[in-house]
């Protein structure tokens, strides 16, 4: 017998009470009502809200919206840190923040929970395995407040401002509570920016502050450049003293021509690539990283990340290890000490401007400890996926030594299908594989399952505290 349920037909912009009863991946959580699905935002699990749709998946057959009114609010609730991202004070806040209603103890039970839900229901582990019942997601730091050291803001009437939630509109702002508060303490609302797109800030580990604008054509960066130097040295002070360094670039629409030189202007302390800092025992591991390279963006994720790294891939003197997504080469630098002189690790990554930067950092040796002073370091700028493929065959005709160990931290996409076929025909021991999305996470996970991988381990970090997002350290081998 076929059972007929009631369905009702919803528009966006109709407005309903809706009671979650499970958390999404993306930091929605889940309701049903009237036969139908609703991702809403800026609620929490088992309290009931009233919802305003604001769009719908394709044929209607579920729908976005947003909490506009609490009616049973969640024990887990608090006052948000940032009145414009309170979704509470105000329809279509700012985003960046969007769990900041929520007590941050409650946002890691959430973001383990999507953990979980995305590697049972797309990796296909078991929902009882250990590992998934005692997975925690573990707090950095005490405070879930001024743990970003890279932020940018968008220039809105000459005024520093961001999106509004999944909008292109922008605010101003006069601050970012998420960032460091070095960051903060630039009032960088205060500067008149005509001229002037976007605005990325970065502080380091070793105190130097790089503050990069992207200037609009037809102006040019040296036209802008003394203006800005001007009103950031009657706000600051002397900027070398402060060591303050100030990067001035056109904006880049579409890539750039072949050949063609980008202008610059570089005003002030006159760096433009911060030095990084690790203390590893008594020594100290250190990485130049250029304005516009990656480095982690949250202040202890270096050390965290590390250790768990570390831990999981478990390497030993002589080994072969490949760092795949290495960025400037945070994971080959601590691999190469575990390693030690007679082993080597390849090093790969994307973007020519990191990849640069990770060439640097282990020539000059300031990546390097006394352990990897001799480890041979291969820095290769390559897609990953591309470079596995050459290297199955020269492995396989014994041209280059096969992976005993594969760390992988790949963009929110994952690695994908194809790099697991390779990883699976290089046959290491281990693969240590580090997920900014645990959906995309879940999906490899299956791909590596299918190919005879196991999940061994699997450790989560809150290393975006207030935001739904989570980083989780996985380890791979096979079944003994
Ligand atoms: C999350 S970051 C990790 C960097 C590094 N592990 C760290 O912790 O500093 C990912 C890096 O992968 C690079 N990347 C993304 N897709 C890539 C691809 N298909 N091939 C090579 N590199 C890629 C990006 O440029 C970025 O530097």
């Amino acid at each position: 017998m076929t059972e007929t349920h009631e369905v009702t037909e919803f528009e966006v912009g109709d407005t309903l009470e809706l009671t979650p009863d499970a958390v999404a991946h993306g930091g929605s959580f889940v309701a049903r009502a009237g036969g139908r699905v609703f991702f809403v935002r800026h609620t929490a699990i088992g309290e009931t809200v009233l919802a305003k749709i604001t769009g719908t998946g394709p044929k209607k057959r579920f729908f976005f919206a947003d909490a506009i009114g609490v009616k049973t609010p969640s024990e887990h609730r608090r006052e948000h840190p940032w009145p414009l991202a309170d979704a509470g004070l105000r329809e279509n806040p700012v985003g960046g923040m969007e769990f900041g209603h929520l007590t941050p103890q409650y946002q890691r039970e959430l973001k383990a929970q999507v953990i979980r839900e995305q590697l049972v229901r797309l990796g296909k582990v078991s929902e009882n395995s250990a590992l998934l019942k005692l997975l925690r997601v573990e707090a950095l730091e005490p405070s879930d407040l001024g743990w970003r050291t890279r932020v940018y803001f968008n220039v809105a009437d000459g005024k520093i401002s961001m999106f509004r939630h999944s909008s292109s509109e922008r605010v101003q702002v006069q601050d970012f509570p998420l960032a460091d508060s070095r960051i903060n303490s630039l009032q960088l609302h205060r500067l008149n920016l005509e001229n002037i797109k976007r605005v990325d800030v970065a502080v380091s580990s070793t105190g130097q502050v790089l503050v990069s604008f992207a200037v609009v054509a037809p102006a040019t960066p040296r036209q802008v450049a003394d203006d800005v130097e001007k009103q950031c040295e009657q706000l600051w002070g002397n900027l070398k003293k402060q060591n303050i360094s100030l990067v001035f670039a056109a904006e880049r629409k579409g890539g750039r021509r072949r050949g063609e030189r980008p202008e610059s202007a570089v005003r002030g302390a006159g760096f433009t690539e911060l030095t990084e800092e690790l203390s590893v025992g008594d020594e100290s591991l250190e990485w130049n990283v250029s304005a516009g390279g990656f480095w982690q963006i949250h202040r202890s994720a270096p050390e965290a990340l590390t250790a768990a790294v570390a831990e999981m891939a478990d390497l030993n003197a002589g080994e072969t290890v490949y760092d795949l997504y290495a960025g400037t080469g945070l994971f080959t630098a601590v691999a190469a000490a575990e390693v030690g002189g007679k082993g080597r690790v390849l090093s790969v990554e994307g973007s020519p401007l990191t990849s640069a930067n990770a060439r640097d950092n282990f020539v000059s040796g300031r990546a390097r400890l006394a352990d990897s002073k001799d480890t041979v370091i291969d820095v290769v700028k390559s897609d990953v996926g591309a470079h596995l493929h050459k290297l199955v065959s020269q492995v396989q005709a014994g041209k280059s030594p096969a992976p005993d160990a594969v760390i992988m931290d790949p963009s929110r996409e994952g690695v994908g299908k194809k790099v697991i076929e390779s990883l699976t025909a290089l046959a290491p021991k281990r693969i240590v594989y580090v997920a900014c999305d645990p959906a995309a996470l879940g999906r490899d996970t299956g791909y590596l399952r299918e190919h005879g991988w196991e999940l061994k381990d699997v450790q989560a970090f809150d290393m975006y505290p207030n935001t739904h997002h989570v980083e989780t350290v996985a380890l791979f081998a096979h079944p003994e």
